[in-house]
């Protein structure tokens, strides 16, 4: 395991928060809520059937026959009612355990949400930015990933934030800037160091020309007006951003390529595949979806996910509400 993890383990367990897994029918959910109560990590309730569901140490709610279904149908239906959403809809709504779930974080009966096992990101996170929306004073909710390699040559010690790996689809170059400032400070809060963050692209300071370059061009201009004091440059390709003699060559003189450990991507595509090619080729722990910039916490799985994953990500989940609690 990850000194990363270790670390977000040790932090979960000094002060346990109330987790909800809405994904009582996935069998990784449930060896994962095995291992989280026997570390401790965090209080945990499951949505599903309690006949079914038995974990010992975990409150299992059958969100359809929940004492808290018809107050959260009524918050909901007054949260979405510009939306058009009426209370007999709301109803209807409440009996998804994803929605069931982040209206119990909404409504303070969790302190968190993790889900994604067997739901595609978009119905994950959907519920998410309808209910609980972006964090005061942020526009843009973005997701990241945690990677733990055995490289210790890349990043710090082997570990690096990817960003945007699972929900903004084709950032503008104003969005990237966005999620380049948000990832910085992401990492600065989980990691503890300076992030060097390194806007990818297929071309490194104008060697390539095309639409991609240029919008990360316009993206670092832009993260340089709004944060002048953070390290971060751009346009970088991968090679450039991680091994100082090929930055030597591309980038010479900049601060951050050959040692960045923040590599935000042009898109969604380029993102998402970037890190389960290093998840995958490397064997590397990748934590995340993580949410930045959403008002609690909540955070997504991949259907590819391990029980391992899960657990981790609960850990990093419970840290975040012990953060928003401060
Ligand atoms: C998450 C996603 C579903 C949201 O888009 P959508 O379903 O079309 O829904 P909308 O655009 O209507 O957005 C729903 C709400 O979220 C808000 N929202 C959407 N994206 C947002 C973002 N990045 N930051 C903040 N708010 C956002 C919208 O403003 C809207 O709010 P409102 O309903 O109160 O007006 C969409 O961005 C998506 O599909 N992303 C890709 C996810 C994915 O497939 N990932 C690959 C695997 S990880
Ligand atoms: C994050 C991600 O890619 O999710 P999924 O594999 O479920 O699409």
């Amino acid at each position: 395991m990850s000194e990363f993890l270790d670390r977000m383990k040790a932090c979960a367990t000094a002060d346990r928060k109330t987790i909800v897994l809405p994904e009582g029918e996935d069998p990784r959910t449930i060896a994962a809520a095995e291992k989280i109560v026997a570390e401790g990590l965090a209080n945990l309730v499951i949505l599903g059937d309690p006949e079914t569901v038995k974990v010992e140490g975990v409150t299992v709610i059958d969100p359809k026959t929940s004492d808290r279904h018809e107050a959260y149908a009524e918050k909901f239906a007054e949260l979405r009612k510009k939306k058009g959403v009426t209370l007999e809809q709301a109803r209807e709504q409440m009996d998804d355990a994803t929605y069931f779930g982040t209206m119990m974080v909404k409504m303070g009966d969790a302190d968190g949400l993790v889900s994604g096992a067997c739901h595609s990101t978009a119905n994950t996170l959907r519920p998410a930015l309808q209910i609980l929306k972006t964090a005061p004073g942020t526009k843009l909710v973005s997701a990241f990933f945690i990677m733990c390699t055995d490289k210790p040559e890349y990043g710090e010690n082997g570990t690096l934030l990817f960003a945007d790996c699972g929900l903004n689809i084709n950032p503008t170059a104003d969005e990237l800037s966005e999620i380049a400032i948000a990832s910085a400070a992401s990492w600065r809060t989980y990691m503890g160091s300076d992030p060097k963050v390194a806007m990818l692209s297929f071309s490194t300071k104008g060697s390539a020309k095309g639409d991609v370059p240029t919008k990360v061009q316009e993206a670092t201009e832009l993260a340089h007006q709004k944060a002048p004091e953070l390290a971060l440059d751009g346009d970088l390709q991968l090679d450039a951003s991680l091994v100082p003699e090929v930055a030597s060559l591309k980038a010479p003189g900049s601060t951050v390529a050959g040692h960045a450990n923040v590599l935000v991507f042009p898109d969604l595509e380029s993102g998402n595949i970037g890190y389960k090619l290093v998840q995958r080729f490397a064997d590397a722990e990748a934590y995340g979806p993580i949410l930045q910039g959403i008002a609690k916490p909540v955070n997504d799985l991949s259907r590819g996910c391990s029980a391992d994953d899960i657990v981790g990500v609960v850990a990093i989940t419970a840290v975040q509400a012990q953060m928003a609690d401060k």
